[in-house]
């Protein structure tokens, strides 16, 4: 009865080196203990049409609105063909990024017009049952020169990872604009703490909301 209203689609956001994929795996086992069906999933990526398409957008140059138009075309088959199939057969579903992160990086990393980036997410998100939105976003906040030094010969850098550090200062700063519009759905992670200290902080969300 607890889990009936806790949240199915999770969305986990922040810079690039914040934590997000340490903690997506913690997370998926604990569920899994309390009797969840897990599904682990990514973005870009997440089929092998948009695992085809992350290739292509973390290699290539390409323009902004490339970019964007790219990214929104590996959600979109990605929401069709995992995500609500998923969410309908009531699986939780934690997703590595997701929309907000096309705000931070392409809007406010790139300094792409959010307004057609909000007319691409309505057309893009909207399925038989609606408007996707997810239920839950952990932002997991960290400053660029944290991340970067975590980040610093762990895995060669992809093309976002290669940008310079005002690159991600914009999208930290606009993950901060994305969390203010939407308090109710983004819940901040203080990811500068060490790995036992953001895991308690997730941990403490996900039972606040009920989920074991
Ligand atoms: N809280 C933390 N403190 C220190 N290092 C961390 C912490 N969380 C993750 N790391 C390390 O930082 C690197 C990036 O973490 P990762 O989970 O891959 O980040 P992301 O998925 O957000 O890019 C990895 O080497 C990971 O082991
Ligand atoms: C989903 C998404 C990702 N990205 C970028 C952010 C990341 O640098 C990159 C890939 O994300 P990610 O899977 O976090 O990379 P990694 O596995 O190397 O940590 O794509 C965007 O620019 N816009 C988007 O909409």
């Amino acid at each position: 009865m607890k889990t009936k209203h806790a949240p199915l689609f999770i969305t986990f956001e922040g810079i690039d080196g914040a934590g997000k994929s340490t903690h997506i795996a913690t997370l998926a086992q604990r569920l899994r203990e309390a009797g969840r069906t897990v599904r682990v999933t990514r973005e870009p990526g997440g089929t092998a049409l948009a695992e085809r398409l992350r290739e292509l957008l973390l290699q290539e140059p390409m323009d902004a609105l490339t970019e964007a138009l790219l990214m929104f075309a590996a959600r979109r088959d990605h929401l069709v063909r995992v995500i609500e199939p998923a969410l309908a057969a009531g699986e939780v579903v934690l997703c590595d990024r997701f929309t907000d992160a096309t705000f931070a990086y392409q809007g406010y990393g790139r300094g792409f017009d959010l307004v057609v980036l909000e007319t691409l997410e309505r057309w893009v998100q909207t399925t038989g049952t609606g408007l996707r939105q997810p239920d839950l976003t952990l932002w997991f906040d960290v400053p660029p020169a944290t991340a970067a030094a975590r980040l610093a010969g762990a895995r060669q850098p992809d093309k976002f990872e290669a940008e310079p550090l005002a690159f991600f200062e914009r999208v930290a700063a606009g993950y901060a604009r994305r969390a203010a519009g939407s308090p109710e759905r983004v819940v901040r992670i203080d990811a500068v703490q060490d790995v036992a200290g953001v895991w308690a902080q997730v941990e403490a969300v996900c039972r606040q909301r009920g989920m074991w």
